[in-house]
């Protein structure tokens, strides 16, 4: 595999040539079925705490298009939900689908939304930078947010609307006054599991909180991800159409909600 992808020739099935740990036991993404979670009354409300200011710039790095924050000091941070101490926000990112049937990486009693929003925080407490924190099992906490397809998110439209400056892979652009809490629904109520990344090297650090209600987009809106190009200047052009990982086996892991 030349290198990995979401094609025919490098996607999902082929990863495991590279990455083993692909095989792993604490794989992401999963279905979760929901009679199967367990209430955990340990488990906190979940506490996010950004600060717009620390927005710096919007990126298609030819698997999503990311926002990057200032991730230096503890501005933009997550606490409360399963996790203990504070984790710094480090990005959010996106995954979909070619069309508006599937597209979610996380899917529920077997549904699949339209798309997925991540958003990527580091155990800043413990270890001293986000490539420390990625490689241990408590390193990484992603929230997931379920796109449900509707009506169009005026929210979602600071990041679509700047879409068509960012289409060929590696470009960047200024990207702040930002808060990522605009994208997330009215209640904060999760599963959370113990799981990875759902992209190589697929490591296994990631706390997953997986919020239960969706947040809505549309059509135009998930079309303008699909005309991002997942090829650099000097390729041949190539849209990605789709960037999300199917489901992974459960490994006897459990799912706990709050
Ligand atoms: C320096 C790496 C960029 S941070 C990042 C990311 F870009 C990404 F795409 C995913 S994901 O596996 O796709 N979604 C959970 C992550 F987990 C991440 F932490
Ligand atoms: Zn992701």
């Amino acid at each position: 595999m030349l290198h990995w992808g979401y094609e025919e020739h490098n996607g999902p099935a082929h990863w495991k040539e590279v990455f083993p740990v692909a095989n792993g036991d604490r794989q992401s993404p999963i279905d979760i079925k929901t009679e199967d979670t367990k209430y955990d009354p340990s488990l906190r409300p979940l506490n996010p705490s950004y600060d717009p200011a620390s927005a710096k710039i919007i990126l298609n790095n030819g698997h999503s298009t990311s926002v990057e924050f200032d991730d230096t000091v503890n501005k933009s941070v997550l606490t409360g939900g399963p996790l203990s101490g504070t984790y710094r926000l480090r990005q959010i990112h996106f995954h979909w689908g070619s069309n508006d049937e599937a597209g979610s990486e996380h899917t529920v009693d077997g549904m699949k939304y339209a798309a997925e929003l991540h958003v990527v925080h580091w155990n800043a407490e413990k270890y001293s930078s986000f490539v420390e924190a990625a490689c241990q099992s408590d390193g990484l906490a992603v929230m997931a947010v379920f796109l449900k397809i509707g009506e169009c998110n005026p929210q979602l439209n600071k990041i679509t609307d700047r879409l068509d400056t960012i289409r060929i892979k590696g470009k960047k652009a200024l990207f702040t006054n930002f808060d990522p809490s605009c994208l997330l629904p009215k209640s904060l109520d999760y599963w959370t599991y113990f799981g990875s990344l759902t992209v190589p090297p697929l490591l296994e650090s990631v706390i997953w909180i997986v919020l239960r209600e969706p947040i809505n987009v549309c059509s135009e809106q998930l079309a303008k991800f699909r005309s991002l190009l997942s090829t650099a200047e000097d390729e041949v052009a190539c849209c990605l159409l789709r960037n999300f990982r199917p489901p992974q086996p459960l490994r006897g892991r459990e799912v706990r909600r709050n």
